[in-house]
């Protein structure tokens, strides 16, 4: 029997440190790699990543989008990267952000979170912004596979206030409510529960209560500004359990294997002293 996401996680974090590091294949950066925006270039890049990475980060987040632009074969890249970086002992969270009602989520959650699947990882995205309750199929299987599942409440986006700051009819921000769904999901779990929430690194003090006893997925780390200092402001006495992640300020070191991890152990040693307070 796998051991919970949470526990999983939290060993590779004190391992490791608490970084995780996105694989962003942008045009741009595969172009500044000298690479074409094609599959190969594709392939090339990805596999560069998880070679110079999946053996000393905590976690590795895969953008599915990137990989779909390119169809099938793009998706077949993506599958394998995601074999490959478990192999070499990171933790996968597919970036999906799938949202739907409960019966397609259902769906979803056999992609991504069913230890079967071809594209079985440790953990996805997903959005609950058609309720948190149609989630109910993806917590489901994630818990029966010891799986993750990590859901949209705070972004690190501007736009995500006007949605994620809206006021339900019970008087609570929107992304208040979320994070109360999420401490139901991990009550009683130890040492950290499997229902992570994302929470922007560029947000500054978000106001509510981030103690989820989960993980809290905090990008925008770099490329959207902030960086592994405003770690303690944005978490507060949540910091411990924060899984920083940055892809393009990490990815523009390629295709320097060496740079790559270079740029890596900067960020881990930084994240984990901001961790550590
Ligand atoms: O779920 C995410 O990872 C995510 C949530 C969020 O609020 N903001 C956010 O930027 N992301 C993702 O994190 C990555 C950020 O990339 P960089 O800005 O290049 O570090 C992208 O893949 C985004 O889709």
């Amino acid at each position: 029997m796998v051991q919970p996401f949470g526990a999983r996680l939290r060993a590779a974090m004190d391992e490791r440190g608490p970084l995780c590091v996105g694989i962003d294949p942008h045009a741009a950066l595969l172009r500044a790699w000298g690479l074409g925006d094609d599959v190969a270039g594709l392939e090339t890049f990805t596999r560069t990543v998880v070679e110079a990475l999946a053996d000393r980060v905590a976690v590795l987040k895969p953008q599915s989008a990137f990989f779909e632009r390119f169809g099938s074969k793009g998706v077949a890249v993506l599958e394998q990267a995601v074999a490959d970086a478990r192999a070499a002992g990171a933790l996968v969270i597919m970036d999906a952000k799938r949202g739907d009602i409960g019966s397609t989520m259902a769906g979803y959650a056999a992609a991504y979170v069913d230890k079967n699947s071809p594209l079985a990882s440790d953990a996805v995205t997903v959005s609950p912004y058609l309720g948190f309750g149609s989630l109910r199929p993806v917590l489901d299987l994630a818990a029966e596979h010891g799986a993750g599942v990590f859901v949209l409440a705070l972004t690190s986006n501007p736009e995500g206030a006007e949605v994620q700051r809206a006021v339900t009819a019970e008087g609570a921000e929107v992304a208040a409510a979320m994070l109360r769904h999420i401490a139901v999901e991990n009550a009683g779990a130890a040492p950290l529960g499997s229902v992570g929430a994302v929470v922007g690194a560029t947000l500054g003090d978000t106001g509510v209560d981030l103690a989820v006893n989960g993980p809290l997925l905090a990008p925008g780390i770099g490329a959207q500004g902030a960086t592994p200092a405003d770690i303690p402001r944005v978490f507060g006495a949540a910091a411990r359990n924060v899984v920083p992640s940055v892809s393009r300020e990490i990815l523009r070191h390629g295709p320097s294997v060496d740079a790559l991890r270079e740029s890596a152990a900067r960020y881990a040693g930084e994240c984990r002293d901001a961790v550590a307070g």
